[in-house]
């Protein structure tokens, strides 16, 4: 579920009216998503003609100091030609407005359907639209530093302790600080960077066929490397659900769609096989702290942290050979 906060229809109309979109036809509540809640917003449409929008409200992990970064990053990608939802202005200019004291975003709809099962020229087409962005970013004004990085991962797994993550998994206590300090010694510096998704899941990719029409849910997106951005897109495209089959057509397509656009360097391609398995590490860090601290009663469903370490485990054991071939 993903509507945390009741928007009266009153509260909803006087909000669409501060906006040159038309007025109120009708809002429904989105049941994807686990951050944030979101509408979609029917509005007359400033011709007449009828819109749709999505309406995002601000609940948690979000700070609104990010918002100008995350809402003027959507901004600057659609002004490139990228598939990313552009931010609507308010009447004044505003990025976004303050309603019952949470920040919300009128954010352009775009069509598509995420993917649970992606083809090879689906990948393809997320590897080309991934590229493009780093070449986008390029002269885009803003940084956020990385919170989500090495130290974070490391922290967060310190926080939950070796004997919470061993009620997880009891291998997971001896992986996971293993693999923080092997990371730590072996993690890349200089390579080419700038800002980046960091959470390409295909449930942030909206498709129309073979085809990405969205790029969504930036608000991961920080200053990093441009290959641990792909590594991440890797680590979470290439597998079956649950970690354990490496998709070995799907890599293959995501490398070479991105390869297309934006040629690795010899020195990013090295690296990938460690920063795959930071990718992993990253989210096997997140997920544990969100099984172990997620209320039980919450209506958000917890995501398995074990998916991840398998998949650490393939790029600890076939990753030096996946990349030199694939890549
Ligand atoms: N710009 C958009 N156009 C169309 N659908 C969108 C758009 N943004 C979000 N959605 C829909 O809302 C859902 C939740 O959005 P998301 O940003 O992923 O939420 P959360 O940050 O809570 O994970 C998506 O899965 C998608 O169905
Ligand atoms: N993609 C992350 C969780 C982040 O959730 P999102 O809905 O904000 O993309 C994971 O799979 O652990």
């Amino acid at each position: 579920m993903a509507v945390y906060t009741h928007l009266a229809a009153e509260r909803l109309a006087e909000l669409i009216d501060a906006y040159d979109v038309g007025s109120l036809v009708s809002a429904k509540g989105i049941a994807e998503g686990v951050s944030n809640s979101n509408w979609l917003i029917e509005t007359t449409g400033s011709d007449g003609q009828g819109a749709r929008f999505i309406l995002t409200m601000y609940e948690r992990r979000i700070e609104t100091s990010d918002l100008p970064f995350f809402l003027g990053l959507l901004d600057h990608l659609a002004a490139h030609g990228c598939p990313v939802p552009r931010t609507i202005h308010d009447r004044d200019g505003a990025l976004w407005r303050t309603i019952d004291g949470k920040a919300v975003a009128l954010i352009e709809y775009l069509p598509g359907v995420s993917i649970d099962h992606p083809t090879p020229a689906q990948a393809r087409s997320v590897g080309q639209a991934l590229a493009r962005i780093h070449h986008a970013v390029a002269d885009f004004p803003q940084s956020r530093t990385q919170t989500l990085g090495l130290a974070g991962w490391d922290r967060t797994i310190n926080d939950c302790g070796a004997e919470a993550l061993a009620t997880i998994d009891p291998e997971l206590p001896d992986l996971a600080f293993g693999e923080l300090s092997w990371l730590a010694g072996h993690w890349p510096g200089g390579l080419p960077h700038g800002v980046v998704h960091c959470d390409l899941f295909p449930d942030n990719v909206l498709m129309l066929g073979d085809k990405v029409s969205g790029l969504i849910d930036f608000y991961f997106a920080a200053s990093d490397f441009f290959a641990y951005d792909l590594a991440v897109t890797h680590a979470a495209w290439c597998f079956e659900r649950g970690g354990a089959t490496f998709r070995t057509d799907v890599s293959e397509a995501l490398l070479a769609g991105y390869q297309a656009e934006r040629p690795l360097s010899s020195v990013e391609r090295d690296a990938l096989p460690v920063l795959a398995r930071g990718a992993c590490m990253r989210f096997i860090s997140s997920r544990a702290d969100d099984w172990l601290n997620t209320p039980a009663d919450a209506l958000v469903t917890r995501k398995d942290p074990m998916d991840f370490a398998r998949r650490l485990q393939f790029y600890a054991a076939h990753g030096d050979e996946l990349f030199a071939q694939g890549a």
